[in-house]
């Protein structure tokens, strides 16, 4: 499979950058981490827009920089979305993607016109840049971006200067990007509910350091890292669509280790769907509980006990076959029940999010 390896060492006042990462060929690759953290700084040497003094980058056995290589920018086969889309205020949207392209040396791997299709664009083609509503206006800026076919697009939080509304818009679009382009996207992003849902490798990054890296839903069950993600600490699931139930209107997605409830959705049995499920809404009883509002209860085994961010609080995480689900207890409760590693618990989940 075609690789990504890059290491850079970069040195500011005030912040370092030292990064040492193999990345894979395809797939949504998320830079996640804190304000500061240097999403951007790793992003920016990927493209080339940094030369940090000591980097290396190999892209598909293409070697980009080394100590006795320099690809400018221009040259590196790359589509760069940033936060705001800027286009020339005097060219039509199509002028806009049209320049893009004239500038691309790669060969083509996405066509203008799938990108239009792709970003659901092709009704905005005559319009000039000023009269696009934000969402509009960042979907022609990835248009653009893919319009020079390149072979790795390069995503600076592009939903970052959006409303709610307007990321809930644009999100399908970026979905499908995901579902329907054969090149690698990296994706720079401080929110979690974003990689949950678009990422298929998370890199966290800390102060200019990689704390973890690997596939998303091992590394967001990790729960020894010193990150904080509040609220947000929770785990993904790959499962599928297996019953709708018309009558109370539920759905029940199974994944490798078992199945869960949810809110019925328009969709087929067999249906891939990813779902996330946040540790404050799981709970563990060491008995099977008896009726219960609760849905979701499953047999499942403590895999780990860890910290978390308040001293009264603890993050468990269990094994239900070849998933892991995360729990957030209260160290009181933690000890009341004897939670270790491998004792046999139920597990209540109190809600489900699709990620779809
Ligand atoms: N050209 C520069 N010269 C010196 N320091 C810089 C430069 N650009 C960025 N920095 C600093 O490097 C650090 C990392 O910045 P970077 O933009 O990569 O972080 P980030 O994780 O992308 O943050 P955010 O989520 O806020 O965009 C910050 O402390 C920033 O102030």
């Amino acid at each position: 499979m075609p690789e990504i390896a890059a290491r850079f060492k970069l040195d500011w006042p005030g912040f370092s950058l030292d990064v040492d990462l193999h990345l894979p060929g395809k797939g949504v690759t998320a830079l996640f981490g804190h304000s500061g953290s240097g999403k951007t700084t790793l992003l920016r040497c990927i493209a080339g827009l940094e030369r940090p003094a000591h980097g290396r980058l190999v892209f598909n056995d293409r070697t980009w920089q080394d100590a006795g290589t320099w690809l400018p920018t221009h040259r590196r086969p790359i589509g760069y979305v940033f936060q705001e889309a800027s286009l020339f205020p005097h060219l039509s949207v199509l002028g806009n993607l049209e320049y893009g392209r004239q500038r691309s040396a790669g060969t083509a791997r996405v066509a203008l016109d799938q990108a239009v299709a792709l970003l659901g664009i092709d009704h905005l083609l005559q319009r000039k840049p000023d009269s696009l509503s934000g969402g509009e206006r960042q979907r022609v800026g990835i248009a653009r971006a893919l319009a020079v076919s390149p072979e790795i697009l390069l995503m600076d939080e592009p939903l970052a200067a959006l409303d709610l509304k307007r990321k809930q818009e644009i999100l399908p679009y970026l979905e499908r990007l995901h579902d329907q382009l054969d090149i690698p996207v990296i994706y720079v992003s401080h929110a979690p509910d974003e990689v949950a849902r678009l990422a298929d490798h998370l890199v966290v990054l800390d102060a200019g350091r990689v704390i973890t890296a690997g596939p998303l839903a091992e590394t967001l069950a990790r729960i020894d890292l010193p990150i904080r993600l509040g609220e947000d600490v929770g785990v993904v699931l790959e499962a599928t669509v297996d019953h709708i139930d018309e009558t109370w209107q539920l759905m029940r997605v199974t994944f490798p280790g078992g199945s869960l409830w949810t809110r019925a959705r328009d969709l087929p049995p067999g249906r891939r769907v990813r779902v996330r499920v946040l540790a404050r809404d799981v709970s563990l009883a060491i008995d099977e509980p008896g009726p219960s509002s609760i849905q979701n209860i499953l047999p499942a085994t403590v895999d780990a006990v860890g910290p978390d961010e308040h001293p009264g609080l603890l993050l468990v995480r269990v094994a239900l076959g070849e998933s892991r689900l995360v729990a957030r207890l209260t160290r009181r409760s933690a000890e009341q029940l004897g939670i270790v590693a491998g004792r046999p618990v139920h597990v209540q989940v109190k809600s489900v999010a699709l990620m779809e």
